[in-house]
């Protein structure tokens, strides 16, 4: 196996002198690539502060963090950025489409963004993704009359647009009912299983993280199973 990315000793405090609380203590964790894992753990363990940080959103108070070979501890903002836009996707629990935009151009727009265009490579990537996410009926939809469930598998095709070897996903089925959040883990495992694309899936649901083939349980800082 490849290791895709390794954090040890993380520790992540907010605030200070009293108001200090220290939230990851010192958190050790290695992720393989083509993983499909669940991370759990009570609510106020660290799970979204550690998904923040592996997203390279928030830097650790301390600790190292390497993924691909790249130190992303040391790195810079615009290092970072890019790294990140490369590497990694984002699905979180509320999937912030922009409604008054199609299911498919809420999946390219990011990309078109970033790369001030919107080329027909990024279109056809765009309608290959929503058709295996089960909604080629739905590409052209404005996305305020889609379902729950069809808007997080949009949100699910909109963060594997640019191919990152690591999806983030932060409560992705939290806000969908058990037919739909089903739905959208079958499509995740699909994803996992014929691309190898790396998941990690917090979440409060055994059931959802019984679909995962590991589990990692967060607990006061720490994993500790
Ligand atoms: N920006 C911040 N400033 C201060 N405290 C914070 C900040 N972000 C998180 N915390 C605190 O860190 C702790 C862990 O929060 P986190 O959101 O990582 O937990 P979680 O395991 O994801 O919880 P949940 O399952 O409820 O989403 C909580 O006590 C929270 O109040």
């Amino acid at each position: 196996m490849t290791v895709l990315l390794e954090v040890s000793d993380l520790i992540k405090t907010f605030g200070t002198g009293e108001a200090e609380t220290r939230v990851l203590r010192g958190l050790s964790l290695v992720l393989e690539a083509g993983e499909m894992a669940a991370l759990l753990g009570p609510s106020g363990s660290g799970k979204s502060t550690l998904l923040t940080i592996l997203g390279t959103l928030m830097k650790p108070t301390s600790g190292r963090y390497a993924m691909l070979g790249t130190d992303l501890v040391a790195a810079d903002d615009t290092e970072l950025t890019e790294f990140r836009n490369r590497h990694i996707g984002f699905v979180f629990q509320f999937h912030n489409l922009l409604p008054d935009f199609t299911a498919l151009e809420n999946v390219v727009f990011p990309t078109a963004v970033r790369e001030g265009r919107e080329t027909a490579a990024a279109r056809a990537r765009g309608r290959e993704l929503l058709t295996r996410m089960g909604l080629a009926e739905r590409i052209d939809f404005p996305s305020a009359n889609l379902s729950g469930g069809q808007k997080q598998r949009v949100a699910v095709a909109r963060a594997l647009m640019n191919r990152p070897e690591l999806v983030l996903a932060d409560e992705p089925t939290g806000n969908l009912d058990r037919a739909s959040a089903m739905q959208v883990m079958d499509l995740i495992a699909e994803i996992n299983r014929d691309e190898g694309t790396t998941f990690l899936i917090s979440t409060h649901d055994e059931k959802i993280a019984g679909l995962c083939r590991r589990k990692i349980v967060v607990g006061d800082g720490l994993v500790t199973g």
